[in-house]
C-alpha cells in the first residue's frame, strides 16, 4: 500500500481532529500543518504538535499528495485553487448548500483538470455522508419526502460564521430541530469590549447562514462555559418503491462533530489521491469503497 503524504491546512477544531485521523490512518503520513503566518509566529506550539512541521507555506513541506483544508467555509473558494495549481489534491468541507456549493464544484473542477488533480468538495457529514444517505434513500424510494433533522447540537459552520462578525470574540450556534427538517438557531455570543449587541445580532440574523431560519441571539459572559461539540442527525424518508407505498427509511447518528467531519475528510483525501480522475467531486459522486484503504477485491469479498 502506498503511503500518502498529507498536509492539514488550518488548525482549528476540524484541523486538530484531522491531524489525529491522519495519524491513525494505515496508509497516510502527516507531512505537516499549514497555518496562517500569524498563528505560526505565536511561540506556543500545542504539545500534540511537538515534532510536527508547522509552516505558513505548503512548499516548505516537500512532496505533499493531498491537503485537507480545515479553514472556514468562506475561505475555501480562494484557498483550494492555490493547492490544486501546485499539483496537490484537495478536500474541503464547504457547507453552504445549493448554488454556492455548485459554483465551487464548477470552479474547482476547472482548476483540478488544469493541474491533473482531484478536489473533493463539501466532504463532512452534512453536506457529505448525509448527502450519500439521501442519495441512496432516493434510489430506494424514488417518490416521497426526506426530512433531515439535525441535533440538537453545535453547528461548526454557523458558529464560525457568527464568530466572524465584527465585535464577536467567540460564538456558539446550537441547532435545535423543531420537526420536519425545520430548525431553530440559538446563537450565544461573547462580545469584544465596546461592541454593540444590536449590531452583532443584526449581522448574524441577516447572514445567509441564518437568514432563512428562526434565529435567536444571546449575549453571554463565556461561550466556553456553554460549549459541547456533540451533534447528530435523524434522517427519515417515507416514500414509494415501484408502485408500493409506505416504505420508511431512517438513518440516525449521535457524534462528536469535528471528529466525524475530520475522519470523513481523511477518507476523501484517500479517494482523491488514489482513485479519482482529475476534476471536482461531491461525496455522492464517489464510490463508497474508494473511501477505504485496502485492496478492492478483498473489500468486495468481505463487505458486500
Ligand atoms: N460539511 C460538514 O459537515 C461540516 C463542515 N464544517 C466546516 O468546517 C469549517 C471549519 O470549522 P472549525 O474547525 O470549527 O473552525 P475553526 O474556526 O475552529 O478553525 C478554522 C481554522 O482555519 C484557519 N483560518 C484560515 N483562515 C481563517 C480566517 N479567515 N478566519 C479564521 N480562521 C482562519 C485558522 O487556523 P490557523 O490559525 O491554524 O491558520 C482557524 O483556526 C466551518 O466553517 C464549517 O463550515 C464543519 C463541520 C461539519
Ligand atoms: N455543516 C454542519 C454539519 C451539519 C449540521 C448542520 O448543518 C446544522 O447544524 O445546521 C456543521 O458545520 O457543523
Amino acid at each position: 500500500m502506498k503511503t500518502l503524504n498529507i498536509a492539514v491546512v488550518g488548525y482549528g477544531n476540524i484541523g486538530r481532529f484531522a491531524v489525529d485521523a491522519v495519524r491513525e490512518a494505515p496508509d497516510m503520513k502527516l507531512a505537516g500543518v499549514v497555518r496562517r503566518a500569524a498563528s505560526v509566529k505565536k511561540s506556543v506550539v500545542p504539545p500534540e504538535l511537538a515534532g510536527v512541521r508547522v509552516v505558513s507555506d505548503v512548499d516548505e513541506l516537500g512532496k505533499v499528495d493531498a491537503a485537507i483544508l480545515c479553514g472556514p467555509t468562506r475561505s475555501i473558494p480562494e484557498t483550494a485553487p492555490q493547492y490544486l495549481k501546485r499539483g496537490i489534491h484537495t478536500v474541503d468541507s464547504f457547507d453552504i448548500h445549493g448554488e454556492a456549493l455548485w459554483k465551487l464544484r464548477q470552479s474547482l473542477d476547472k482548476a483540478g483538470k488544469a493541474s491533473g488533480c482531484a478536489a473533493v468538495i463539501s466532504a463532512g457529514w452534512d453536506p457529505g455522508s448525509d448527502s450519500m444517505v439521501r442519495t441512496l434513500m432516493l434510489a430506494m424510494a424514488p417518490r416521497g419526502i426526506t426530512y433531515t433533522n439535525f441535533g440538537p447540537g453545535m453547528s461548526m459552520g454557523h458558529s464560525v460564521c457568527a464568530k466572524s462578525k465584527k465585535g464577536v470574540r467567540d460564538a456558539l450556534s446550537m441547532t435545535i430541530p423543531t420537526g420536519t427538517g425545520v430548525h431553530r438557531r440559538m446563537v450565544y455570543v461573547e462580545l469584544e469590549k465596546g461592541a454593540k449587541f444590536a449590531a452583532v445580532e443584526k449581522a448574524i440574523k441577516t447572514d445567509d447562514y441564518f437568514a432563512k431560519d428562526d434565529t435567536r441571539v444571546f449575549q453571554v459572559e463565556s461561550v466556553d462555559a456553554l460549549k459541547d461539540m456533540g451533534h447528530g442527525v435523524n434522517m427519515v424518508r417515507k416514500g414509494v418503491s415501484g408502485s408500493t407505498h409506505n416504505q420508511v427509511l431512517e438513518f440516525n447518528m449521535r457524534i462528536n462533530n469535528p471528529a466525524l467531519t475530520a475522519q470523513i475528510m481523511v477518507a476523501c483525501a484517500r479517494a482523491a489521491a488514489t482513485r479519482l480522475r482529475p476534476g471536482a467531486y461531491t461525496m455522492p459522486e464517489i464510490a463508497p469503497m474508494d473511501l477505504l484503504p485496502g485492496d478492492r477485491e478483498t473489500l468486495v469479498k468481505t463487505l458486500v
